[in-house]
């Protein structure tokens, strides 16, 4: 949990049985809303990562881009998007993963990094952790080193930010959800 974990915890809205029946969609609209509780978003990160030196923040399509380039714009490190099959214009590489609904593939352009360049890897969710670790593996691909993990939300539930660890990264939330919360 983070300096305003509770906080951002209790503006988090939950969208029973959406996209689909069974799933409580955890939506951060409320928190980006509120002008306040963005800042304290935002804030959580800069706090955590202010000396950690990085060189960029690889944040996930697309939620993970309303954290990741405020974060980056405030440390002064830049910015590399990893998208969504299909949407990078040059050479990129690639890596599959299955979601808590659905299968995809996230890309990163292969000259995103420099050899050694120290990344943090955002996305607002870890639900499995399918899309995450897709991410972290691209970013080791293009030699590039994983500081961290960070998210808002961790369903922990779900098994994914135990998967990221057992795979060597570590893992920051904002904020945690059991399944009855
Ligand atoms: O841990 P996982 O099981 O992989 O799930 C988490 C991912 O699922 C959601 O993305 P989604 O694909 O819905 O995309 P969006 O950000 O474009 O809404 C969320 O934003 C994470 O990226
Ligand atoms: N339960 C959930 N709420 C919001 N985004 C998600 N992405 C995957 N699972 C999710």
């Amino acid at each position: 949990m983070s300096i305003y974990g509770d906080y951002i915890k209790s503006v988090i809205r939950t969208v029973p049985d959406w996209p689909q029946p069974g799933v409580n969609f955890r939506d951060i609209t409320p928190v980006l809303q509120n002008r306040s509780a963005f800042r304290k978003l935002i804030d959580s990160f800069v706090h955590r990562y202010q000396d950690s030196e990085l060189d960029a923040i690889a944040a996930i399509d697309a939620r993970g881009f309303i954290i990741g380039a405020p974060v980056a714009y405030e440390l002064g490190c830049s910015f590399v998007p990893v998208r969504k099959k299909g949407k990078l214009p040059f050479k990129t590489i690639s890596e599959t993963y299955t979601l808590e609904y659905g299968e995809s593939a996230v890309e990163l352009h292969s000259d995103a990094f420099r050899a050694n360049d120290r990344i943090l890897v955002m996305d607002d969710l870890i639900a499995t952790g399918g899309t995450m670790l897709a991410a972290a593996k691209l970013i080791q691909r293009s030699g590039g080193q994983v500081v961290e993990t960070a998210t808002i939300i961790d369903l922990p539930e779900l098994g994914g930010s135990q998967k990221i660890q057992e795979a060597g990264h570590g893992v920051f939330a904002v904020c945690t959800f059991l399944e009855n919360e």
